[in-house]
């Protein structure tokens, strides 16, 4: 079977989560997308889509262009050729603030948070394009800003709880375990309200009991809040597990493309893994 004729998936169709979950229309379209630093082509020609309320997982081993790949989809990287098509709008070139504005959101796979800072106050940093009062009504907490800081908070503080971390809502970010701060992070991300999430490699460097934790918080975003998430990971076993479908790259070429029982199967991608020689 050719991988990249990919059969798009019915509302509900198996592989997808449950019954409750309705995956719906593309809301992501990458089309042709290439990106070369210098000399080095980071990727070539790729295209891929994602649809609302998926989990849409990138593999691929060290090098493939998966980071590459969510610095275009947030517009840290413009790519040379290729276009992004976002809920139906063509954008030939995407910048970070346009992509935040859109709704997409991110996490890094190195831990970028403000270590001396509380848990709240990192969380809070998310809300920053929500934040309407200008920073005088903000330094003098005046009137309307002191009303929109509550609210803030108040959402932060919803975050808080859905992620389980109220015991550590005041504590600076440096002096948590690296699963905990990779879980703030995943807050930070989610006080923006986003519709699309990106996660890179969100469970890296965990141990298996925080992998779990990840893996549920993951889900529970996706399910309860209907958030289209696309993310980065090496453990083979978190993705073909939660995932809907996967987008393989290696050397910045999509090598396979589908459900994870067809990723599985591909010839191409077992070769990948197992370093056949090109
Ligand atoms: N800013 C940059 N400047 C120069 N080359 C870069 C840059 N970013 C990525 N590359 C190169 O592009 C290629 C793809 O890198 P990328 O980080 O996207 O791969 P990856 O699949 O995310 O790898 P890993 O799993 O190791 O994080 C690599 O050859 C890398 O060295």
């Amino acid at each position: 079977m050719n991988m990249n004729e990919l059969k798009e998936p019915a509302d509900n169709e198996p592989g997808t989560k449950g019954p409750a979950r309705k995956i719906g229309p593309v809301i992501l379209d990458l089309n042709n997308i290439s990106l070369s630093f210098g000399g080095v082509k980071a990727l070539t020609d790729i295209s891929f889509n994602v649809r609302r309320h998926e989990i849409r997982a990138i593999i691929g081993p060290n090098g493939a262009g998966k980071s590459s790949m969510l610095n275009v989809i947030n517009g840290v990287y413009r790519p040379q050729q290729g276009e992004i098509v976002l809920r139906g709008e063509h954008r030939k070139n995407m910048d970070c603030y346009s992509a935040a504005k859109a709704g997409i959101a991110r996490t890094f796979q190195n831990i970028a948070l403000f270590k001396g800072m509380t848990v709240l106050d990192n969380i809070m940093t998310g809300r920053n394009l929500k934040m309407k009062s200008n920073f005088l009504m903000q330094a003098l907490y005046w009137g309307p800003a002191r009303r929109e800081e509550m609210a803030h908070r108040e959402k932060a503080e919803e975050i808080i709880d859905f992620l389980e971390i109220q015991a550590i809502r005041k504590t600076p970010v440096g002096r948590l375990p690296y699963g905990l701060q990779k879980r703030v992070e995943l807050g930070r991300a989610l006080a923006a309200e986003p519709d699309i999430l990106l996660l890179d490699e969100p469970m890296a460097g965990m141990n298996v009991e925080e992998k779990q934790d990840m893996c549920r918080f993951i889900l529970d975003v996706n399910d309860q809040f209907g958030t289209t998430i696309v993310l980065i990971e090496h453990d083979m076993g978190v993705v073909m597990d939660i995932s809907d479908r996967v987008v393989v790259l290696d050397y910045g070429k999509k090598i396979g493309d589908g459900t994870p029982d067809e990723v599985r199967s591909n010839q191409d991608v077992i070769n990948a893994y197992l370093g056949v020689a090109h």
